[in-house]
């Protein structure tokens, strides 16, 4: 039984404007009975890589989640900003649970169609962004169906103009802005993680579960409130920081550790990381 402790929760419910946020405790033991997990995959699944397409996937890490999916009795997705085609690109064509594009995009589980939760974001809005990164230095620019990314990593001195441009777009569009690691993103309104958690909440295979997100990036923000709403908890991957969530695990490594650890005794030893 997954059991929390009130401290964390408290910790937690600082919030992420918590003025001293100081450390946070790691994650209670995953066992299969209550729980539903839910998990960001750049910076949590995999470590973050110079470009989107150079992240290296553990090997086992498709299995890893599957068996864990199969454990929970499907209680499990994977909830990312990417497009839920480029996701199965790099993992392989998992069959689990899975939300892409910030909430956009929305698969319940195994099998199922992915359902789109917003609208396609506007061809111009595309290409206005294209433009703006050739001018720029050649910034990247990663179109997804229901958000687009722009990647400044290697140009950080374009930051600025990028912002204004990106702004500018959000407010004549009626879009959201979000502020990732070294990228800025425009998505169609009304989807964020938190939204895609309450959704599979909602299901049947997760309703009256309590629910666990483990995510790195200020975008995963919503999520963590979203879970602490519901009685669950946020784990905030990475270094500690003003954040929503109620525990901590320090890196990827730790995460395949503690995913491992919740398929004891099945799994132990049949995966590398
Ligand atoms: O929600 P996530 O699964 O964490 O996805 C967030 C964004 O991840 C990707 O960008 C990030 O990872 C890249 C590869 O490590 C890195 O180069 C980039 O700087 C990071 O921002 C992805 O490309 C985006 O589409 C996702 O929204």
């Amino acid at each position: 039984m997954l059991s929390p402790t009130k401290a964390a929760l408290d910790q937690g419910a600082s919030g992420p404007d918590a003025a001293t946020p100081g450390d946070l405790p790691p994650p209670a033991p995953l066992t299969s009975e209550d729980c539903a997990v839910f998990l960001d995959f750049d910076g949590t699944l995999v470590e973050i890589a110079e470009r989107p397409d150079a992240v290296e996937v553990a090997p086992g890490l498709a299995e890893l989640v599957t068996a864990l999916s199969t454990r929970l009795e499907g209680r499990l997705a994977i909830v990312t900003g990417r497009s839920i085609a480029a996701l199965q690109d790099l993992l392989g064509p998992v069959e689990i649970a899975l939300a892409g594009s910030h909430g956009g995009e929305f698969r319940p589980g195994a099998g199922c169609a992915v359902e789109p939760l917003a609208e396609p974001i506007p061809a111009e809005i595309i290409s206005t962004l294209e433009r703006f990164a050739a001018a720029n230095g050649g910034l990247l620019v990663e179109p997804k169906p229901y958000s687009v990314a722009v990647h400044y990593r290697h140009h950080p001195e374009a930051l600025e103009a990028l912002l204004t441009c990106a702004q500018g777009l959000a407010s004549a569009h009626s879009l959201a802005l979000k502020h990732g690691k070294q990228v800025i993103e425009l998505a169609m309104p009304g989807s964020d993680k938190g939204t895609a958690v309450a959704r599979f909440m909602s299901l049947p295979a997760f309703a009256g579960r309590t629910p666990l997100f483990l995510g790195d990036d200020v975008t995963d923000e919503d999520a963590f409130r979203a879970v602490r709403g519901l009685g669950g908890i946020g784990v905030l991957v990475g270094a500690m920081r003003p954040t929503a969530a109620a525990a901590r695990l320090p890196d990827v490594t730790a995460v395949h550790a503690w995913l491992k650890a919740g398929l004891n005794p099945e799994f132990q030893g049949k995966t590398q990381s």
